[in-house]
């Protein structure tokens, strides 16, 4: 049966970790490693060998994360670089020290933050949920794009939401910062769609530009992590705290779609990952269809223009091609 998107996935076998490629040989990034679902994707990669860059933003989380991801895998090539998605300063940093590091193979776009109670702005001015979850990473991305490029098969893997299809459903291009009406959960919901967005268009503009990379994303479904807490500024209600075990799963398991997304050999250009249940919430992953916003062509090009605008960062400078 299919969920509110539409499942792609039905009649596949059932994947797991024991499904991950040989990663050997592979540099990925992942940032937002230290918690949650990044951690657990960095595990895993990790784990089947690959060279993984784990980001966050102080040392003490970040050599922590690491040190977790030793216990379990004491042979595994990590290693922690910081990274602050509110501060463009911060990205461009980032990325000229792991590109100055040669190739990479794998970025996954997994640092998120949700429902900001009172608006916030990033160092650059962006409203806090759209400057850490879009912008940020757009330009992570575009910058990341000679290392990427030095790829065979590079892959970028954005960690949307169910939320890209709930809230407004559009991107607010007349007040995409939130400067009037604030909303947390809106805002939220905006970013997401925008992340899916992102997905589509570099697919879209790798290819124009003769340069493929593939571009996908994954919603983790109801994961148990301390993005539910982090924003909100307050602890669970008993109502939601009983509720949580039903309807969720662990960051494990809300790992699998961005770990397939960012693994599958057979992943296509533009795919989308959810776990398997009526909605999406919690089980396996599946292939499923990219909810209706998201198949927004002339928005996604509208956001693409604007956050290149914004963030002063272009793909035809960074790919040294027109895109
Ligand atoms: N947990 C869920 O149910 C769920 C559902 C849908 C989507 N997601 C998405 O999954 C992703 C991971 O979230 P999670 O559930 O593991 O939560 P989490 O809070 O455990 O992890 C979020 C990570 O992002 C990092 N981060 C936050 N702000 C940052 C910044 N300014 N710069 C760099 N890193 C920053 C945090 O340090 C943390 O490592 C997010 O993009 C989130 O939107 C999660």
């Amino acid at each position: 049966m299919a969920g509110y998107f539409e499942s792609e996935g039905d009649c596949m076998a059932k994947w797991s970790v024991k499904d991950i490629p040989s990663q050997v040989g592979t540099v990925a990034v992942v940032t937002g490693a230290n918690s949650g679902i990044g951690w657990n994707t960095a595990l895993e990669l990790a784990q089947a060998g690959g060279e993984v860059v784990m980001t966050a933003r102080t040392a003490a989380k970040g050599q922590d994360a690491v040190e977790r991801v030793r216990r379990e895998v004491p042979q595994a090539k990590v290693r922690y670089e910081q990274l602050d998605l509110a501060s463009l300063r911060s990205v461009r940093e980032f990325a000229k020290r792991v590109s100055s590091g040669g190739r990479l193979d794998l970025l996954v776009n997994n640092a998120g933050v949700m429902r900001i109670p009172v608006r916030q702005e990033t160092e650059d001015g962006f409203e806090m949920q759209m400057g850490t979850n879009f912008m940020g990473p757009f330009a992570l991305t575009l910058l990341l794009m000679p290392a990427l490029l030095k790829s065979d098969a590079p892959r970028v893997t954005t960690v949307s939401s169910g939320a890209a299809d709930m809230g407004l459903k559009r991107i607010r291009f007349e007040d995409m910062q939130w400067k009037q009406g604030y909303k947390p959960w809106n805002a939220y919901c905006q970013s997401k769609l925008a992340d899916l967005m992102l997905m589509t268009e570099l697919g879209r503009r790798s290819e124009a530009a003769g340069k493929r990379v593939l571009s996908n994303a994954a919603h983790p479904g109801f994961a148990r992590t301390n993005l539910q807490t982090s924003g909100v500024g307050r602890e669970l209600t008993p109502v939601e705290s009983f509720l949580m075990p039903f309807m969720s799963h662990d960051a494990a398991h809300g790992a699998l779609p961005t770990l397939q997304a960012a693994t599958d050999k057979n992943a296509a250009q533009g795919s989308y990952y959810a776990p398997e249940d009526f909605f999406h919430l919690k089980g396996d992953p599946v292939l499923i269809g990219l909810p209706k916003p998201a198949r927004d062509g002339g928005a996604a090009r509208r956001l693409w223009d604007a956050a290149e605008e914004m963030t002063g960062v272009r793909l035809v400078d960074t790919m040294l091609v027109t895109a």
